[in-house]
């Protein structure tokens, strides 16, 4: 029973609850047909208002309409240019992640190169590694050698002193001890003292294997050359100039086998003034050869590689920007321009007893610091492209042995020269191009060395100064100088630069008169 009551009182429930439920939605319903109703009239409303405003109705309406499309149309914008930094970021993201898959994919892959044996290369150039005690491979040869003795061209970069020359050095000569051909790979090099150094590697990691080489420069007798060219070295060592001399006078001497062509501080030979020069040699060797670009400043710019017309080249990037090296403590001093040369005697009389470079922008201000210097009691000699090759080569020799501690220099030495005595680099003047400022600098704190580079700043040098910053990508912090020290240096460096004055006249006078109808000033070698 007690059952029964309690079924009829549920079903009593849910009958009530579905009236409730239609009362509710009747009443949903009313409200709905009301605001329709309202909404309705509204419109019936403002259509039948006095004419009045008709136009300005018109006007108004289209008005309203403009301002919605234009608001739609601004909301389309920002809408499509959020989809588009979406879609850009994440195609950015997925290009990062494969690119990084890539690489750990590539670095697992890479055989791990610890020590040159691990390079495969024959007992010869392993035995010549350990007598010039390379213990291990530098990082751009670890990069660069596999890829080269592959076969395939190579593009490299890596910063100052840290062994390019024997990355590619290395794998031509292994190759070579495979061929055992003359005339197998031309290096060219921008300067003569570059090419000599070059050579110097050759002969020593090539001290096993009975090679022949020989270097090809300006300034030297082209018959001495010949004579060599014709004992048909394998390597042959150049500066562009004085090749193609040899290439259109030196009869029996041709090119038509060579298998490599290297181009150490390709940068410099791809630009315009050596332009006619390379293209000569390209055309006269075989375009079925391998080639090498090296340089600290290698550009990529594809218009510019186009010239040494490469075959698939590999990119051995070691820093992915032009760069300084870590170990190289840099430097700057902001100094009148009339008080330079007292900040300079300065600088040297605080650095007695060291190796030091200092740069100049022209031979004449060389020629004039060095003789400024000398009679102030610094062992100091000039190396610029007004001396005779002679002078050039006694000059380096010189400072070399360290029976002179202080070399004046213009750019002639500011590209490749592998001095590993030089504690201090001294910028005289800042130089024009950003690129040479880190050749400059990079002849000291070579081979993981430290050292110094330290750069005279006048208010002229400002725009120069920012420009070199932003391509190294830093701020040079500044030097302490004691300022009062260097004002009672003043007018004895005064008096000494007038006698450096008159002397430098001499000597240019002299060279005029011994050059007289010759051709003058290789301040870099084109010849
Ligand atoms: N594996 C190595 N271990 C130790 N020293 C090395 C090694 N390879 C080269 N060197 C030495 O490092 C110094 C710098 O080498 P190199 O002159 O080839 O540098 P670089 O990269 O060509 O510099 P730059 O850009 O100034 O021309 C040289 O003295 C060279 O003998």
């Amino acid at each position: 029973m007690s059952l029964a009551v309690s079924r009829i009182s549920k079903k009593d429930r849910n009958v009530k609850k579905t009236k409730k439920i239609r009362r509710n939605n009747e009443s949903v319903l009313e409200l709905a047909e009301k605001i329709k109703k309202n909404y309705r009239k509204k419109q019936e409303k403002k259509q039948s208002e006095p004419h009045l405003g008709t136009i300005s109705n018109e006007n108004n309406d289209t008005n309203k309409d403009k301002i919605k499309q234009k608001q739609k149309q601004k909301h389309k914008g920002v809408v499509e240019k959020v989809e588009k930094e979406e879609k850009e970021e994440k195609e950015e993201k997925e290009e990062k992640e494969e690119k990084e898959e890539k690489e750990e994919k590539e670095n697992n892959s890479k055989p791990n190169i610890e020590s040159f044996s691990d390079l495969n290369l024959i007992p010869e150039l392993l035995e010549a590694c350990e007598k010039l005690n390379f213990k291990k491979p530098t990082p751009i040869q670890i990069e660069s050698i596999p890829p080269a003795l592959e076969g395939n061209d190579i593009i490299g970069l890596a910063q100052t002193g840290s062994g390019k020359t024997a990355a590619f050095a290395i794998p031509i000569l292994q190759a070579l001890w495979h061929a055992r051909t003359s005339y197998f790979a031309c290096v060219l090099a921008p300067t003569r003292e570059l090419a000599f150094q070059i050579k110097e590697t050759f002969d020593a990691l090539g001290s096993d294997m009975g090679l022949r080489s020989c270097c090809i420069v300006g300034g030297m007798p082209m018959v001495d050359q010949s004579i060599q060219l014709m004992k048909k070295p394998h390597v042959i060592i150049a500066t562009p100039g004085r090749l193609v001399d040899h290439l259109e006078n030196t009869k029996g001497f041709s090119l038509k086998s060579l298998q490599y062509l290297i181009m150490d501080e390709a940068d410099r030979l791809l630009e315009l003034e050596f332009g006619p020069a390379i293209d000569t040699i390209l055309r006269v060797i075989p375009n079925k050869r391998r080639t090498f670009l090296f340089s600290a400043t290698m550009t990529t710019k594809l218009e510019k590689l186009q010239r040494a017309s490469l075959h698939n080249p590999v990119k051995v990037m070691i820093s992915d920007k032009y760069s300084t090296v870590d170990t190289l403590i840099q430097r700057l001093i902001i100094c009148p321009s009339s008080q330079k040369n007292t900040y300079l005697i300065y600088l040297l009389n605080e650095n007695i007893g060291k190796s030091i470079i200092v740069f100049t922008r022209t031979c004449a201000h060389a020629q004039r610091s060095s003789l400024l210097c000398r009679s102030l009691g610094f062992s100091a000699i000039p190396l610029h492209g007004q001396l005779t090759q002679t002078q050039r080569i006694g000059a380096l020799n010189k400072f070399k042995s360290g029976a002179k501690l202080i070399l004046f220099a213009t750019d002639v030495a500011a590209r490749g020269l592998d001095i590993p005595l030089v504690d201090l680099v001294i910028n005289y003047d800042i130089p024009t191009d950003s690129k040479a400022y880190i050749h400059r600098v990079g002849r000291t704190a070579r081979a993981g060395k430290s050292g110094k580079s330290i750069s005279l700043v006048t208010q002229y040098d400002i725009e120069l100064l920012h420009r070199i910053e932003s391509v190294i990508d830093m701020k040079i912090p500044k030097e302490d100088v004691d300022r009062d020290a260097i004002l009672t240096l003043h007018d004895s460096t005064e008096r000494a630069y007038g006698d450096a004055i008159r002397k430098t006249r001499e000597f240019q006078e002299n060279r005029r008169f011994k050059s007289k109808g010759r051709r003058t000033n290789n301040e870099e070698d084109k010849g």
